[in-house]
């Protein structure tokens, strides 16, 4: 069975580098993941087109140019952008497109599916492949998922990710969500499987999605993402190759560009320490860890006690100044 990979490390990484690529990075990244036979590179600001913002952090290189250099370099590879309606806008997809990004993912939480079928339905007319990401799919059974996927494809989407932006999904409630998205979508739409390493199982959740009918998979190499990391591409790929799924990727390219291309522009390694388990554990946004660090830190609270209570709140994207009111309520707590 064919899989379609898309490598997310020059977009899902930007929270772990807190948005300071440069043109170099991108340079190098696309390629070598290009000559490895990576067939998607996704290239955006880490919470997507327009992110670049006081609220989720300044981009130390317009995302433009960075796409643009992306298209450039790659030979082969299509450049695809993020985009959650809201942060960024209709108008930030065609300047993607006219800078050579021929795939756009429009990113929901996944419940509110229907707050992307304008720009779904503007990318097909302009011609461009389209994904959806449903984010945080932990926190919705499958049947509710599955409903959700049917707005996106009947929208014009033509790919609908079950998205564990938490880390927070295990082995079968993988399977579960996956299968109940092909079971709904039929042939009007493939399935995808983005995943996060916070519990140590992005391969493991990957390979049940696979199984699953999924036809798509995220990752990243040297697993450069938010939270623990995604599933690290390379590992995933000699997987696949143990397994029988095709790729199209060479294993031993990507595990050299892992080590010696994508390792140097890491600030540091993506850990599975006590933070990350946290975030998986309770159900927690993986690109809220930076801004959990920064909010213990400002205010002297336990960073995995903040991100706890996050959990508990279920605060879903774009409420990151929550936490500020969390560490708030833990100084408190501990003063008294
Ligand atoms: C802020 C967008 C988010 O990082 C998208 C994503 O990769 C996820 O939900 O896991
Ligand atoms: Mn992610």
């Amino acid at each position: 069975m064919q899989l379609r990979l898309t490598d997310t490390s020059l977009r899902d990484g930007s929270h772990h580098k807190r948005h300071q690529f440069t043109v170099d990075d991108v340079r190098s990244i696309v390629g070598a993941l290009d000559d490895a036979g990576v067939p998607v590179i996704e290239v955006t600001h880490g919470d997507g087109l327009g992110g670049s913002s006081f609220t989720y952090g300044f981009s130390h290189t317009p995302e433009q140019e960075l796409i643009k250099t992306a298209v450039a370099t790659t030979r082969r590879a299509k450049i695809a952008v993020l985009m959650l309606p809201g942060v960024g806008v209709k108008d930030d997809i065609l300047v993607s497109q006219d800078n050579g990004a021929s795939i756009v993912r429009i990113a929901t939480h996944c419940t509110e599916a229907d707050v992307s079928v304008q720009h779904f339905q503007l990318a097909r007319e302009r011609g461009l492949e389209t994904v959806g990401f449903l984010m945080m799919a932990h926190s919705q059974p499958p049947e509710a998922l599955a409903r959700q996927a049917r707005i996106m494809a009947d929208a014009g989407c033509q790919c609908v990710y079950v998205v564990d932006s938490a880390g927070a999904l295990v082995l079968e409630q993988v399977s579960d969500r996956v299968a109940a998205l092909v079971a709904e979508l039929g042939d009007d739409a493939q399935v995808g499987f983005h995943g996060h390493e916070n519990l140590g199982l992005s391969v493991a959740n990957s390979v049940a999605a696979a199984r699953a009918g999924a036809q798509q998979i995220d990752g990243s190499v040297r697993g450069f993402g938010a939270g623990a990391g995604n599933t690290p591409l390379e590992a995933f790929v000699g997987v696949c190759d143990k397994l029988g799924f095709e790729t199209g990727v060479d294993f031993f390219k990507i595990v050299d560009a892992a080590e010696d291309v994508v390792r140097p522009v890491m600030p540091e390694e993506c850990l599975l320490d006590r933070m990350a388990l946290m975030m998986g554990y309770a159900g927690v946004y993986s690109s809220f860890l930076k801004h959990a660090y920064t909010q213990a830190k400002r205010y002297g609270v336990s960073g995995a006690e903040l991100l706890v209570r996050a959990g508990e709140r279920k605060l879903v994207g774009g409420q990151e100044d929550q936490l500020i009111d969390i560490a708030l309520e833990l100084s408190r707590e501990e003063v008294r």
